[in-house]
């Protein structure tokens, strides 16, 4: 697999009022051909800032972002604009050019590159039929709805058959079943035409639903990257742990285990299951050997990219030799921890 991206030390200071504010700090990440690599973060992680600098709409203040093997930092003018031209780009609000019909807004990139009409004539039409808006060509976008004016994004992105599409809050502007439908359409674009997509959100459910890897921001910095899944079966970093919990509701929270401890006075377990190829039963398998019932009191399984990962919290009755020999047991087969006083508590809404 090939690079398609790479941020090298890529940092970026803007001035504001005579301050200086860092935006991005030093933030390392390649994206490979191929990938659908999803930048999650909060408002003012520096997401649109690090995305704008693959298409040098923003400019490093120092490292390098190595497009296709080419610095763009370091071009400008007709090279600029030839890079440019493999770089399609998507926005929350569409920016579509309300003068002009579905038609022209898609051939508009095409008008500007210089292409003979019948050219353009037949790509948009190819476009247009590839976004599901062939029926839609002379309307104007006032009359469309978002999730059709986003398909007008996407086909006029697609015009100049870009390697890479960058995507910024594409879907954040949408509801839910209608950012669905545009999800579907950026997997086509991926898979059908090899794009390389990079797309900014807010939303873990997006990355959960299109990316193959995800690196997470926070005040200018990648705190944590890696595939989704990974990402998502074992968050690290407090932020990212923060984000999946936003989708996948695995692990209790103080609130939660809190309730259960008024009920469930036994020792406390978490246990981390992975994708396990075997179909040992090992909880009730290990819970025999020793002598001790099992209560599971929260958690959950999921399936992300073919595989399976979830949290178990288990609640293990018996004598303390024997819970503490089952914990041993259930350690070489899955990855455990107790569960003890209330500084794992804290621990667990950190
Ligand atoms: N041109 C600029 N001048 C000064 N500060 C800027 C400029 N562009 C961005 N910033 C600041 O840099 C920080 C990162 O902004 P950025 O838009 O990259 O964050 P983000 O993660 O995309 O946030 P959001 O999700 O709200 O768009 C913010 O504090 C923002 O105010």
């Amino acid at each position: 697999m090939s690079t398609a991206i790479s941020f090298e030390h890529v940092s970026k200071t803007f001035a504001v009022d005579g301050r200086e504010f860092e935006a991005l700090r030093d933030v390392n990440l390649s994206v490979e051909r191929g990938d659908v690599y999803g930048i999650v973060g909060y408002s003012g992680a520096g997401k649109s800032t690090l995305l704008r600098t693959v298409n040098a709409l923003e400019r490093p203040t120092s490292g390098r972002v190595v497009v296709d093997g080419r610095d763009v930092t370091a071009l400008n003018g007709r090279d600029l604009s030839a890079v440019r031209q493999r770089i399609g780009m998507i926005f929350q609000q569409f920016n579509l050019l309300q003068s002009r019909n579905v038609y022209q807004n898609v051939a508009y990139p095409l008008k500007l590159a210089g292409l003979p009409k019948a050219e353009i004539l037949d790509r948009v039409e190819e476009l247009l039929e590839f976004v599901g808006l062939s029926d839609k060509a002379l309307q104007y976008p006032r009359r469309l709805s978002g999730g059709q004016k986003q398909r007008v994004g996407i086909a006029r992105a697609l015009a100049s058959r870009p390697d890479i599409l960058i995507s910024d809050e594409a879907t954040s502007a949408l509801d839910p079943q209608t950012t669905g439908e545009v999800l579907d359409l950026l997997r086509r674009v991926n898979r059908e035409y090899g794009v390389t997509i990079l797309l900014v959100t807010h939303e873990m459910d997006v990355v959960r639903s299109i990316a193959n890897k995800v690196a997470v921001m926070q005040d200018g910095e990648v705190v944590e990257h890696g595939t989704v899944y990974d990402v998502f079966a074992n968050p690290t970093h407090p932020t990212s742990r923060r984000f999946v919990s936003s989708v996948v509701a695995h692990e209790a929270p103080a609130s939660a285990l809190a309730r259960i401890r008024t009920v469930h006075t036994g020792r406390l377990v978490r246990i981390h299951v992975g994708d396990r190829e075997s179909n040992d039963p090992f909880l009730s398998r290990i819970a025999r050997t020793h002598g001790v019932d099992f209560n599971v009191v929260y958690g959950g399984v999921s399936e992300l990219q073919s595989r399976l990962f979830g949290t178990l919290t288990v609640e293990l009755l018996g004598a303390d030799v024997d819970v503490d020999a089952a914990i041993r047991d259930l350690a070489e087969v899955a990855e455990v921890a107790e569960l003890s006083g209330p500084r794992e508590l804290e621990a667990v809404d950190a």
